[in-house]
């Protein structure tokens, strides 16, 4: 008891097996980004396309922003658990990645819930600062994290959510040996975000771990 299970590639599978099936179009650009070599790892894992469905389907979320698309898996995964009249805002600075991801969204027909906005996020969040939002998922470069953070937080009341990916950064986060510049910021993050009084929050180990806030 008390010990917490090492998911390996072959539970992944399982858990996999026996959770929600993911949508042909989800499952589309999962193969794309495999077609990309390396690159495919900025994809979210599937556990968190579930994970995302589920916590929008429970808490009532109809208007979002996501910061950081690629080709567009997260923000499909929120789009298709979003009701007739929610709305997702996807930010990305890349044009060659928001052409695929447009093209996906089309093809789910669901390109009439999502908009994209491309340039750096920084930008669009500064056009964005009068909306409101239920739910802001963060998923771009980590340098500019906490100031995503910080500009999320204007643009959501109180109970509403932030979900921030990568904080566990591979695990390298508890390694207290590793002074890499990026880990050190994760770090650096994880400590802001935990002192934080203006929210609760909770790390879920999915993928490479993700912080859910709820403001208070
Ligand atoms: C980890 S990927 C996002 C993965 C996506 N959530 C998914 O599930 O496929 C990070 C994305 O952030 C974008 N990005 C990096 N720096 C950015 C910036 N300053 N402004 C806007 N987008 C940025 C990159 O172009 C990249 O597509």
């Amino acid at each position: 008891m008390g010990k917490n299970l090492e998911i390996t590639e072959k539970l992944e599978i399982y858990i996999n097996n026996f959770s929600l099936k993911l949508n042909p179009i989800q499952q589309e650009i999962i193969d794309y980004n495999n077609t990309l070599g390396d690159v495919k790892r900025m994809q979210v894992a599937t556990s968190q396309c579930h994970f995302l469905h589920l916590i929008i389907k429970t808490s009532n979320i109809k208007n979002v922003l996501e910061i950081g698309t690629f080709t567009g898996l997260s923000a499909l995964s929120i789009a298709l658990a979003l009701a007739d009249d929610g709305k997702l805002t996807a930010l990305d600075k890349d044009k060659e990645t928001n052409k695929i991801a447009v093209s996906f969204f089309k093809k789910a027909n669901l390109d009439n819930k999502i908009q994209t906005i491309v340039k750096p996020a920084l930008d669009s969040l500064d056009e964005l600062k009068n909306s409101k939002f239920d739910m802001v998922f963060i998923d771009a470069d980590k340098m500019n994290y906490k100031e995503y953070y910080e500009r999320s937080l204007k643009l959501l009341d109180k109970g509403g959510l932030i979900i921030i990916d990568n904080v566990l950064w591979h695990g390298e986060v508890a390694d207290e040996d590793n002074l890499d510049k990026y880990t050190i910021n994760i770090r650096d993050f994880n400590t802001y975000v935990a002192n934080d009084k203006r929210v609760e929050q909770i790390i879920v180990p999915l993928g490479d771990g993700m912080t859910v806030c709820r403001v208070l």
